[in-house]
């Protein structure tokens, strides 16, 4: 054996398979214990230090759930990957939720026992452990519930499982997909993250799995899906609730067989992705209602990470709060002022309903409102205190001026637009947008133009409620509330 090669343990009673995997093994460098049974692997993790362990799930003393059981908890560094028979992933997501780093089918093919193999022994390299940090960064707080979140995001950085971030709106399920994306051993890979909820239905097949120029009208060039562009590295399924039935069927597939097919082709292509997904929405109600499928939410929801809402954070609120002060005085280059201690009151006793985006939002308009050295809670315009709020502009509007509401409603109201026998006469579509558009200039106004605030009052997520603006084109180009996202 060589002393800078890794080492690799290779549990399966099956001795064509174990040449087979210890061939592929030395291709890539890479020694091998073998062992036949359970027992024999014990005594071998016992008495050498191992960089990857593959076990086969049937071994004749047992399973080799036990295996990634043990080696869990006694050799939590020890990346253990399994070998399942043909279409049982049943037990495969057992494994994955036992601690099992990632799985692979028989008949097993090379390539992606390669790549399973490749990935394992990246989790402990130097390279990952510089990014070790990185979540205090991008993840700002100290609550316990946040240390206790970030340890976890750590330990699944590690594996390849599916993970599903619950959590409601503004909470920072994307910054936690990004976080395990980055700290784990993909990071050197894409980062893809789709809005679910923002794809029109009928492009979602082509975005997601890319089409052939020609293969339909609009298809002038070849396109390559969002899959493909997540090769190597991590697709992000963000509002995963909004995906419309007929496409989860075709995502399960691709999931489940680890290859797509671009439209207008015949040649399936292997994606090698790791899947995260996140929604603010009950997927496990809208699977008990019929609107979600139970494969695939059985399948996407392997492991689940809630994101705790912010004024469950206690003193994070102003640690988030002074930090974005910061940024935002950075920016605009203006002088610091600190929270009076009134509005740190204010700020700790609110609920934020629209969690952290909200926070930010709100620290935005009082610092466009505040002149002093101290921002006082008036400036925090918090919905519920101080009595009633004047209707301001807020900073989106004061920096990008987007229209005012009298202009943008529209001077036909949808009820003017019915023909004598109370139809649509511009047309069903058009009718209905302009009711769409009413609504949503109604629910901005409410708001103070807080957009935010607003999609949660009409029932959508922000990004939804930023792509129907786009699609009446209400946004606007200086649009920075959520240049980050
Ligand atoms: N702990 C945090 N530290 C610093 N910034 C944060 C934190 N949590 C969230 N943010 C910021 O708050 C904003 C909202 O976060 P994010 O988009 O991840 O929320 P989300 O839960 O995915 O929201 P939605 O459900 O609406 O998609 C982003 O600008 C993000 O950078």
């Amino acid at each position: 054996m060589h002393v800078n090669r890794p080492l690799a343990l290779i549990v399966d009673d099956e001795e064509d398979l174990r040449v087979l995997m210890r061939m592929t093994l030395k291709r890539m460098n890479i020694d091998c214990y073998v062992a036949d049974s359970l027992q024999q692997a014990h005594q071998l993790l016992k008495k050498t230090k191992f960089d990857v362990c593959l076990t086969d799930l049937n071994l004749p003393d047992g399973s080799g759930l036990q295996l990634v059981q043990t080696i869990s908890q006694h050799y939590p560094q020890l990346p253990v990957a399994v070998i399942t028979a043909y279409g049982s992933m049943d037990i495969a997501i057992d494994a994955l939720k036992a601690g099992a780093f990632d799985f692979v089918s028989k008949p097993i093919e090379m390539p992606r026992l390669k790549s399973l193999i490749e990935q394992a022994l990246k989790v402990n390299t130097q390279e990952q452990l510089v990014t070790q940090g990185i979540e205090d960064q991008k993840l700002l707080g100290k609550s316990p519930v946040m240390q206790q979140l970030k340890a976890t995001l750590h330990k699944l950085a590690r594996s390849q499982a599916p993970v599903y971030i619950s959590g409601e709106s503004g909470t920072g399920k994307e910054v936690a997909a990004r976080l395990i994306h980055l700290l784990g051993p993909r990071n050197n890979g894409p980062f893809i993250p789709v809005n679910c909820g923002a794809i029109p239905s009928e492009l979602m097949e082509s975005e997601f799995f890319g089409h052939k120029k020609g293969s339909f009208t609009g298809a002038t060039e070849d396109k390559v899906g969002l899959f493909q562009s997540a090769q190597g590295g991590t697709l992000f399924l963000d509002e995963v609730a909004d995906l419309p039935l007929s496409m989860q069927v075709k995502l399960l597939r691709a999931i489940q067989e680890k290859k797509i097919r671009p439209i207008g082709t015949q040649q399936e292509i292997s994606v090698d992705i790791r899947l995260l997904s996140a929604t603010h929405k009950n997927l496990q109600q809208l699977v008990q209602q019929g609107m979600f499928r139970q494969d695939l939410y059985y399948r996407i929801h392997v492991i689940e990470v809630n994101m705790p809402p912010l004024r469950e954070r206690g003193s994070d609120i102003l640690l988030l709060a002074t930090n974005f002060i910061e940024k935002i005085c950075q920016e605009w280059g203006i002088a610091q002022p600190v929270l009076s201690r009134a509005a740190q009151q204010a700020l700790m006793q609110y609920s934020f309903p629209g969690n952290v985006r909200e926070l930010h939002n709100v620290l935005e308009r009082a610092l466009t409102l505040s002149d002093g050295q101290e921002i006082q809670p008036d400036s925090l315009q918090l919905p519920g205190f101080g009595g009633s709020q004047p209707p301001v502009l807020s900073t989106q509007q004061l920096v990008a001026e987007p229209p005012c509401l009298t202009d943008a409603v529209p001077s036909n109201r949808p009820e003017n637009k019915l023909d004598s026998k109370g139809l649509p006469s511009e047309g069903l579509e058009t009718y209905l947008e302009d009711i769409e558009k009413q609504l949503i200039l109604q629910a901005l106004e409410s708001s103070y133009w807080n957009r935010t605030v607003a999609a949660k009052k009409l029932g959508m997520t922000f990004r939804s409620l930023r792509y129907r603006l786009k699609k009446f084109g209400l946004d606007s180009d200086n649009d920075d509330e959520d240049e980050n996202r």
